[in-house]
């Protein structure tokens, strides 16, 4: 079925992200989307077209999703052939991703993040609406138990590295996640302040 090829692909990515960190135990990320007590989700989204009429004061497309990083692990999105999808750079700039529907999109979650302290980043993304067409997508986000303590591997951390986030649990995040605001910066709550 769906969800478990997507699960399974998910999982296959993120031990090979750990491959590509020289962890010993390829599975420190993928063993948390396979608990039993997992908390990941399924979600469909549609967007119907938005005619240009629709457009805001100053011209742009009107937003279908607003801005925002995916508080899990990892997500899986996939998408018909509808664009929309965008990604924030380091400059602030938004760009499009392409829409390909025979294609996987793999974004990184907060959580990733905070378990490689910062070496994988969450990636701020939104869906601005299409004019024509509709855009269908569907995303499977792979989240920890609940009860998961999410912080930097301790394999990561053997020199002299020190973590950059607070200690908290998946079940804190979400909770704080809920009582934000989509666009607000979830993770800065449990960012360390370090000392320069
Ligand atoms: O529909 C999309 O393409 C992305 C939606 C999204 O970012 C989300 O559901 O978290
Ligand atoms: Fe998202």
């Amino acid at each position: 079925e769906y969800v478990s090829a997507v699960k399974r692909m998910g999982c296959e990515v993120l031990e090979l992200l750990a491959d590509g960190l020289k962890i010993q135990a390829r599975d420190v990320f993928s063993k948390l989307l396979k608990d039993e007590q997992s908390d990941s989700v399924f979600r469909l989204n549609h967007y119907p077209p938005c005619p240009e009429n629709y457009q805001d004061m100053n011209g742009r497309n009107l937003i279908g999703f607003g801005e925002h990083t995916d508080p899990q692990i990892i997500s899986v999105l996939r998408s018909n052939n509808t664009s929309g999808l965008q990604i924030s750079l380091r400059d602030g700039n938004w760009i499009s991703v392409p829409p390909d529907q025979n294609s996987f999109f793999i974004n990184v979650g907060d959580s990733l993040q905070v378990m490689t302290n910062g070496r994988f980043k969450s990636v701020r993304h939104r869906v601005v609406a299409n004019t024509l067409k509709s855009r269908v997508s569907m995303i499977y986000f792979g989240g920890p138990p609940l009860s998961e303590k999410i912080a930097p591997l301790p394999s990561l951390m053997e020199g002299s590295e020190d973590s950059l986030y607070k200690e908290f649990t998946w079940f804190e995040y979400k909770k704080s996640a809920y009582k934000s605001r989509l666009a607000d910066n979830r993770l800065g709550l449990f960012e360390k302040i370090v000392a320069s």
